[in-house]
């Protein structure tokens, strides 16, 4: 694919969503990774006051924005994504595609409205591609009825985490329920073909449902009151859920990060972040994942130019939030602790074998298949 769209093409803006651990992160380092020559440009947006997802692709794109505090479907304003969309649309950056990154707590219909409602002829709506995890989704579908609402926005349900079900079946018809036409891929490790999402559009080849019409999407969202609702009373995602962010320069017990990451205070569903822990032999930026009492944790040495602290945050619903940063801060090793470099196993026995990418990824795996 030659790099850079023609000035005169419009940039297609793609919005990534899904529940809180899905793979949206996931999702956009491998297509950061396997672009191969096509220009990205990402906005990342989190729900704790660190946001982790910009640090977890940092340094992948061609250009990667942040934005504050909260979930980008109300607490950041229309002109805030405008003002960022805009920056990256500038013909110096000849990106291919932009990336919107939504929060796990984000409401999808009014990042889309906000896309939609773009003053700038250079970027152009590029679909809503809905993340969901193979192994909770029956239950978060459950547990949360406006997150069918999101699936039935979508133009491509990526069923990722296949490796943690043997019940896809069941997994389809659930989506199915709730969004009869989208294409839907089955992965692991989110290894959607890059082809999909950057060019044309993000449909399923040939025999794929037609993106909804522009027009059929707009009259979908005027009737969401949640886009007309100015002072924002309504029931988001968000509001029922709790977040609470650390950083420290000092480094952590990783026995105490273990048992954290595995048995997280009451409520708490979510954590992510990376860590350092200063011990000889293991210098390195730990990166760590929870979801639902799954681990995941990966390594590699800290750039020159990082920041080397700790940032963890975590989310919840229930969430006791002094409890929380209480456990967080119990996480730090006092400077008069001695180092315990054997502890270091219960941290390292996360990461993926040597050669592997993830633990759960076969090297053989299929990057997708449609499901
Ligand atoms: N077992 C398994 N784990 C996966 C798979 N894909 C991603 N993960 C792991 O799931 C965890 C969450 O992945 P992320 O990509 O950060 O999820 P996210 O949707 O961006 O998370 P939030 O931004 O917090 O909502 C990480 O530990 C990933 O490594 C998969 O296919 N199988």
């Amino acid at each position: 694919m030659t790099a850079g769209v023609p000035s005169s093409a419009p940039t297609p803006v793609l919005v990534v969503a899904g529940f809180l651990g899905a793979g949206k992160t996931t999702l956009l380092n491998h297509l950061l990774r396997t672009a191969d020559g096509t220009r990205i440009g990402v906005v990342v947006n989190d729900f704790g006051a660190i946001n982790i997802d910009a640090l977890l692709v940092a340094g992948q794109s061609e250009s990667t924005l942040s934005l504050g505090n909260g979930c980008i479907c109300c607490s950041v304003d229309d002109s805030e994504l405008a003002d960022a969309l805009s920056d990256l649309a500038r013909p110096a950056l000849a990106l291919d595609l932009i990336v919107i990154e939504a929060s796990g707590l984000a409401e999808p219909r009014n990042l889309v409205r906000m896309v939609l409602g773009l003053d700038d002829r250079r970027l152009r709506y590029g679909g809503l591609v809905y993340v969901v995890d193979a192994a909770n989704v029956v239950a978060t579908l459950a547990e949360h009825r406006g997150l069918g609402a999101h699936l039935a926005l979508a133009d491509l349900i990526v069923v990722n985490k296949a490796d943690l079900t043997r019940d896809v079946d069941g997994v389809r018809s659930q989506i199915r329920r709730f969004n009869p036409t989208a294409a839907l891929l089955r992965t692991v490790g989110a290894r959607v073909p890059t082809e999909l999402l950057v060019d044309p559009s993000p449909r399923a080849p040939s025999s794929g449902p037609e993106q909804l019409g522009l027009d059929a999407l707009m009259r979908e969202l005027e009737t969401d009151d949640c886009a007309r609702d100015d002072d924002h009373s309504h029931d988001h995602l968000h509001d029922a859920y709790q977040s609470v962010s650390f950083a420290t320069r000092q480094p952590l017990r990783p026995r105490a990060l273990a048992r954290f990451l595995e048995r997280p205070p009451d409520g708490a569903y979510r954590i992510k972040g990376v860590a350092d822990f200063d011990i000889p032999g293991h210098r390195d930026r730990y990166e760590v994942h929870a979801v639902g009492g799954h681990v995941g944790i990966r390594a590699r040495r800290w750039r020159p130019d990082e920041d080397r602290r700790t940032r963890l945050v975590v989310i919840g619903a229930g969430l006791d939030e002094a409890v929380a940063r209480h456990a967080l801060a119990e996480l730090q090793r006092p400077d008069d602790e001695p180092v315990d470099r054997q502890s270091m196993v219960t941290i390292t026995r996360y990461l993926p074998a040597a050669g592997t990418a993830e633990p759960w990824i076969a090297p053989d795996a299929a990057d997708a298949e449609p499901l």
